[in-house]
């Protein structure tokens, strides 16, 4: 895999009228999946269109493959895939004629029959673009985004409005194409679909990157996690607590229902079973409950990402 960055944006503005759609964004993606995620309106396609070429920044410096989207345009084009939310398909045209024709414009092609196959559009290849279903024409556009074998694909909410079976389908195209050394930027409302595919995740609000870093890494960071356990009542707490990191710290909620905050690692987890183990206690239950993305969204941008 590369190692120099795929993607990196550094101070980016994009204004439409007084409206500041991306303000001073910083984004650097590594090789890989990239999942940025946003509220409404954050200004993830406005980002992801300029990385594309599709659209000219106000100010800042942009390099996709270490290109500019823009002044070398015809040299980064070969070698990015772009599924385009809508448009860009003619609507008279079958679906695997169009895959064809795509295929066609690039030197090393994936085997279409067998793309078409994967992605479920078996039964519609020689049906008219516009008779396709909205989730048909979704698998499409992903399809004709892959079929060159780019080095780097955009995808901009691949699986939104897909059924349970597509959205499975899709996230398979994304492992693979990571398995071959494809890296992906792709923007989703999905939180597991960041968590299931993305080795990094960027969450942009008001046009600006507010945290990156691994699933792993924001859930951690920061982020107070729980150990429940349940036993007799009446523990010595306070003995508990001298066993435990100086940043944990433990209660009985209820009777015999015992609570730790901190960071919870399997080597807090071993602590405590094994300070039960000296004190007699069988714990009833015993659980661990992670901080998510979901919350590490909601702490951020203070606001649900589906809107
Ligand atoms: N062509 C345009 N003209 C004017 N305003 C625009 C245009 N495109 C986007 N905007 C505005 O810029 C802001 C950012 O939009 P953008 O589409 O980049 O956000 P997004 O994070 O992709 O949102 P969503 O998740 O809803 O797709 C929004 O307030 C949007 O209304």
């Amino acid at each position: 895999m590369r190692t120099e960055p795929v993607v990196r944006v550094q101070a980016l503005v994009k204004r439409y009228g007084t409206k500041t759609a991306v303000d001073g964004l910083e984004l650097t993606a590594r090789a890989g999946v990239t999942a940025v995620l946003g509220p409404n309106g954050a200004g993830k396609t406005t980002t992801i269109e300029i990385c594309e070429g599709y659209r000219g920044a106000d100010s800042g410096t942009v390099r996709v493959l270490g290109l500019d989207p823009v002044g070398q345009a015809s040299e980064l084009r070969p070698r990015i895939g772009v599924m385009l939310q809508s448009g860009g398909v003619y609507s008279g045209a079958r679906a695997d004629e169009m895959l064809r024709h795509v295929a066609r414009l690039h030197a090393h092609p994936l085997d279409v029959h067998a793309l078409i196959e994967r992605l479920g559009l078996g039964s519609c290849g020689r049906t008219a673009y516009r008779r396709l279903s909205g989730g048909q024409q979704q698998r499409l556009a992903l399809a004709m985004a892959v079929v060159g074998r780019p080095e780097l694909v955009f995808l901009d909410e691949p699986t939104a409005g897909l059924d349970p079976q597509a959205r499975r389908a899709t996230w398979d195209l994304v492992r693979d194409l990571r398995a071959d050394g494809v890296s992906v930027i792709l923007t989703t409302h999905h939180m597991d679909e960041a968590e299931q595919l993305a080795d990094d995740v960027a969450i942009i609000d008001a046009g600006r990157v507010v945290v990156h870093g691994s699933p792993e890494e924001l859930c951690r960071g920061g982020a107070e996690n729980t150990l429940r356990f349940s036993g007799r009542p009446g523990l010595d707490v306070a003995s508990l607590l001298k066993a435990l990191p100086a940043d944990s710290s433990a209660a009985e909620l209820t009777p015999g229902s015992y609570r730790v905050v901190g960071k919870i690692d399997p080597q807090l987890l071993a602590t405590v079973t094994s300070w039960c183990a000296q004190h007699g206690v069988m714990p009833d239950r015993i659980s661990v409950e992670r901080h998510t993305l979901e919350d590490v969204f909601l702490e951020l941008t203070g606001k649900e990402l589906r809107s």
